[in-house]
């Protein structure tokens, strides 16, 4: 039996005025409105998150892998219209428009749209998020345009989505935003959220990711990637195509449950693994997509010393997580610049999904990723994935790497 929809929970109100018949501004002038009730979808609701939780005997967080992904899919959607409409139009081209900004609405949107559905699929505790925006800015007077957008946006999202019967309006939306202002920490539960990983990849068209995770007592304890342009099949030739031509790829993970792949759209999730290469001649790793992001440097030298012979292949995002998952790839370096802070939600979701596929996720100095300290992650130089049979000789050759660079001497 479906559950009502426990509104009175929300941790941001949402006037009564706000409930019921959405209004649709973009599509106003081609479509009459129509109620909620007999709308035709343009597309089947995704997944079905409330059928499935609190079933007896059902896996541990079973209900809020159904609710994260639900969350991630729909997030997914907005930030695919988004990257449409920035990628047909020359957003990025005009002088008078800051790429920046519609990096942020995007951002916003997707934050909302998570809070939005946790807070409708899981009802039971307190809700505490630690996420990557914040209402700040678009509680200044100069961003009330951006923000009548942003709601735009959501609305229309949740309309053609159909599955919660609301519209947030522009003070919701501020309020929704301000639920991931949590520190998290080593106890209790807390959601982890980077609403588009790899926003430099988002606005070239390449690939970013929705990374969702839950932090119980200081543990990840689930994780959901959602990559719309990743290919939902292995990428085999390693550069960004693949056999299939499904694009779209939601990765997930349960502690103690293994790594499953499904697409954004739900289809029957399969099991993943991490690839079995033992022999680091036959691997290729994976970098930042960015040059600015990574000590070229140093992941140059640790190939090197392990005898890497395949030129890195450079993807945006947590996507590199999700990928190595499932073979893809064999390792993932990540050794971005000194007085870089790395923060959990950059990692705490694909480092599950990776684990959990059988893979191993440590800093430089081979220590596990500890996620309970609060907003940012305290690593050693680096983060570096792979599998248990090449861990050993990666961090090897990662610490002689890193001896040698600092004993070089430094340029003047
Ligand atoms: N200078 C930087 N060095 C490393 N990572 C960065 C830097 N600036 C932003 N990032 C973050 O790197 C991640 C992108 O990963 P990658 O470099 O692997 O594509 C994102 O979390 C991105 O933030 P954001 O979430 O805002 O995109
Ligand atoms: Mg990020
Ligand atoms: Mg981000
Ligand atoms: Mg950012």
């Amino acid at each position: 039996l479906a559950r009502n929809p426990p509104r009175a929970r929300l941790p941001y109100p949402l006037p009564s005025h706000h409930l019921g018949r959405p209004t649709y501004r973009r599509f106003a002038s081609s479509a009459p409105l129509r109620s909620p009730l007999w709308w035709p979808r343009q597309a089947p609701p995704l997944f079905s998150a409330r059928a499935m939780s609190g079933s007896a005997g059902s896996p541990p967080y079973a209900a809020e892998l159904a609710a994260a992904k639900k969350a991630v899919a729909l997030a997914a959607r907005l930030c695919q219209t988004v990257q449409q409409e920035i990628l047909q139009s020359d957003i990025q081209s005009k002088a008078d428009k800051s790429p920046v900004t519609v990096a942020d609405y995007v951002h916003v949107g997707s934050q909302v749209l998570v809070s939005l559905a946790l807070n409708m699929e899981v009802t039971s505790g307190s809700f505490s998020m630690v996420a990557e925006e914040d209402s700040e800015d678009l509680r200044k007077d100069s961003a009330e345009e951006i923000l009548e957008h942003i709601t735009d946006l959501v609305n229309e999202t949740l309309a053609e989505d159909g599955s919660y019967n609301i519209t947030l309006s522009k003070e919701g939306i501020l309020s929704a935003i301000d639920t991931g202002k949590s520190e998290g920490g080593p106890s209790g539960r807390h959601w982890v959220l980077d609403p588009i990983d790899g926003t430099k990849g988002f606005l070239r068209g390449g690939q970013y990711a929705i990374a969702l995770a839950l932090l119980d007592e200081g543990k990840v304890v689930l994780g959901v990637l959602g990559c719309p342009n990743l290919p939902l099949a292995s990428i085999s030739n390693l550069n960004g195509s693949s056999s299939g031509d499904q694009m779209g790829a939601l990765f997930s993970a349960t502690v103690g449950c293994g790594a499953e792949v499904e697409s954004l759209e739900g289809s029957p999730p399969q099991k993943i693994s991490v690839c079995t290469i033992d022999n680091p001649v036959n691997a290729s790793f994976f970098e930042s997509y960015e040059g600015a992001h990574t000590m070229h440097d140093l992941t140059g030298s640790i190939a090197e010393k392990l005898g890497v012979q395949a030129p890195p292949v450079r993807i945006d995002s947590q996507a590199k997580y999700g990928a190595l998952a499932r073979g893809d790839g064999a390792i993932y370096l990540r050794f971005p610049h000194k007085g870089y802070k790395e923060k959990i939600w950059d990692h705490a979701a694909g480092a599950i999904v990776v684990t959990e596929a059988g893979g191993v996720v440590t800093d430089a100095s081979g220590n596990d990723l500890d996620f309970s300290k609060g907003r940012f992650l305290d690593v050693d130089t680096g983060i570096i994935a792979t599998n248990k049979q090449l861990m050993p000789s990666l961090l090897k050759s990662v610490q002689e790497a890193i001896k040698e660079k600092s004993q070089a001497p430094s340029p003047l």
